[in-house]
């Protein structure tokens, strides 16, 4: 994989190992600290797959990660430092954000005010536009995995690059993969993804930060799919009623089943709800 060669010593000559911090497919996320210099870091041991077995990721879609991930430096994406390998595991240490997850901070508060909800949405269309400009998509767009700086910070992160997937007219990638109320219609289907399949995602995450609700949830994973598919979402008077139309406009461009008429990240950070208040006062 592009000639990276993963370091073999023992991280623990290097880093102190302290408490696990969370947890993900095939992941255990540690706290660990730089011996020399004190510096916290979050330590991702993800566990090889042996043999024919099907427990621990497979080393390409490792290496797929850890590719995407080298590949990006924005502040509102996760840095990643350095990567160790032994028998059993691939560690990747990475930046630690200690704000928690997005999700956490919504249900403190139920649902976020339209300035604040405008504010996060805008990082992570600014975190995404990095991606997409290099033609990365994360297809696992999620609150719990956009997580903030720290206690006292708006500063947001995305983290989890583990479906992250290059994305070109020459390949066509489809995989049902993803967390149901978060995925797109093409997803659902088994077509093609692209960088629209982010998109998607993006106006699931405002609705919720909007509402407290998730649009397309349904009683069962199957009629989730189903709402999906058939845009089977409503602004509901009980959460929406104090929400600009704007705000709603925004989520609207979003939830477009064609995903080559799905508003693009760029017509996101130029939509009116998004662009700082300021320009909009100047155009007025
Ligand atoms: C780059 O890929 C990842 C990064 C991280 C990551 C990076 C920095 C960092 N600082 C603190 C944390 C952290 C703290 C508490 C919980 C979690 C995580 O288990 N929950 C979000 C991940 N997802 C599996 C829901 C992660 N992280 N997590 C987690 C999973 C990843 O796949």
């Amino acid at each position: 994989m592009d000639g990276y060669a993963f370091k073999k010593e023992s991280l623990e000559l290097t880093y102190e190992v302290g408490d696990d911090i969370g947890s993900g497919n095939f992941a255990v996320v540690r706290r660990v600290t730089y011996r020399d210099s004190g510096q916290e870091y979050a330590a991702k041991f993800i566990r090889k797959r042996r043999g024919g077995g099907r427990k621990g990721a497979r080393m390409e879609d490792i290496h797929k990660e850890i590719s995407i991930l080298r590949s990006l430096d924005h502040r509102n994406v996760i840095s990643l430092y350095e990567v160790f390998e032994t028998s059993q595991e691939v560690i990747l240490i990475l930046e630690l954000v200690t704000g928690g997850e997005l999700f956490d901070h919504i249900s403190r508060k139920d649902h976020l005010g339209e300035e604040e909800a405008s504010a996060f949405i805008g990082q992570i269309l600014h975190g995404l536009k990095h991606l997409h400009d290099n033609n990365i998509a994360h297809l696992d767009l999620k609150p719990e995995n956009i997580m903030l700086l720290d206690r006292n910070s708006q500063s947001i992160k995305l983290i989890d690059f583990g479906l992250a997937q290059r994305i070109s007219e020459k390949e066509d990638i489809r995989a049902l993969m993803g967390t149901a109320e978060f995925i797109a219609p093409e997803v659902v289907s088994y077509e093609r993804l692209s960088l629209a399949t982010d998109m998607w995602s993006i106006g699931v995450i405002t609705y919720i930060l909007l509402s407290g609700a998730s649009p397309f949830l349904g009683d069962s994973q199957q009629e989730t799919y189903h709402n999906i598919t058939a845009l089977n979402y409503e602004f509901d008077q009980e959460y929406f009623e104090n929400t600009s139309d704007l705000a709603k406009d925004f989520i609207r461009r979003l939830f477009v089943k064609n995903p080559r008429k799905r508003a693009t990240v760029d017509d996101c950070i130029n939509h009116a709800w998004i662009r700082p208040k300021k320009q909009n006062e100047e155009l007025q």
